[in-house]
């Protein structure tokens, strides 16, 4: 298996939105078919219809649009939680749909970070475990403190040894946050990560994600409803009815 390319390799310190000439991700005609519920035969519905989209190394896009339009499903595609019925996906070098199940989850954990929007967080583990579980799989040695200064950074440090159940939707959120960032991962895929926070912790979550860009050059592709959010991405991608239909600076 060749090496995935981590934040360490692009190397070193990257100006916001440095680099962007080499694209990170590289979505060519990507189609999503399901088979339709009631339908006969073999009919499909088509929940992505033909997206192509590039993202530079280091950019930070928006992705808007409609309830329903295709911006989940398309999260799930960049991070390798779904195949492409069509067409080709490649994001830090690896052609998404080609790897096996056990290669995509490499992916996941060496240059993917992932915010869901039902965070997915492990029920059963305390905040702090949740955030380690990225860095014990990678068999990072200083782990323990890394997760704490991940915490940390989102404000829940105190918070580090409460089970999911015990913390808000915001709080959640923020785990799941300092979960997909504490590897300083090649790509960030967050779905609405500002949506269940007030504005002052959804600012404070803004800085975080767009100071691991700075840092580590890391690609942040956001699903959001949130203008804020969007007005501080280089642009913004708007879906509707599973197509790209427009893109603005
Ligand atoms: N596995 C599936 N089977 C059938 N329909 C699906 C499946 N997954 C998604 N859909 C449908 O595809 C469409 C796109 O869903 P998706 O979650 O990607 O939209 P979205 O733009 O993220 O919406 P929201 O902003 O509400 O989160 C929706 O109509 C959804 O019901």
């Amino acid at each position: 298996m060749d090496s995935v390319i981590s934040s360490r390799e692009i190397g070193g310190r990257a100006e916001e939105g440095a680099g962007r000439d080499t694209p990170v991700i590289q979505a060519d005609d990507v189609w999503l078919s399901v088979p339709k519920r009631g339908g006969s035969g073999n009919a499909t519905l088509d929940i992505l219809s033909g997206v192509s989209l590039d993202v530079g190394r280091g950019e930070a896009i928006g992705i808007v649009g409609p309830s329903g339009s295709g911006k989940t499903s398309l999260m799930m595609l960049l991070g390798g939680l779904e195949r492409p019925t069509r067409g080709r996906i490649m994001v830090a070098g690896r052609d998404i749909g080609a790897l096996s199940e056990n290669d995509r989850a490499l992916f996941r954990r060496d240059a993917c970070g992932i915010v869901f929007q039902s965070f997915h967080l492990i029920a059963s583990m305390s905040a702090l475990d949740n955030v380690l579980v990225p860095l014990e799989l990678a068999g990072a040695t200083d782990a323990t403190d890394r997760a704490m200064a991940a915490l940390d950074a989102v404000g829940l440090a105190a918070r580090a040894s409460h089970r999911p159940a015990e913390l808000s939707g915001g709080e959640q959120q923020r785990v799941a946050l300092a979960r997909a960032m504490v590897g300083e991962p090649s790509v960030l895929l967050a779905d609405e990560p500002t949506g269940n926070l007030d504005p002052e912790t959804g600012a404070q979550i803004m800085d975080l994600m767009f100071a691991l860009r700075a840092r580590a050059g890391t690609t942040l592709v956001l699903v959001t409803h949130d203008p804020a959010l969007a007005a501080r991405c280089d642009r913004s991608v708007r879906m509707q009815a599973g197509r790209i239909v427009d893109t603005a600076a």
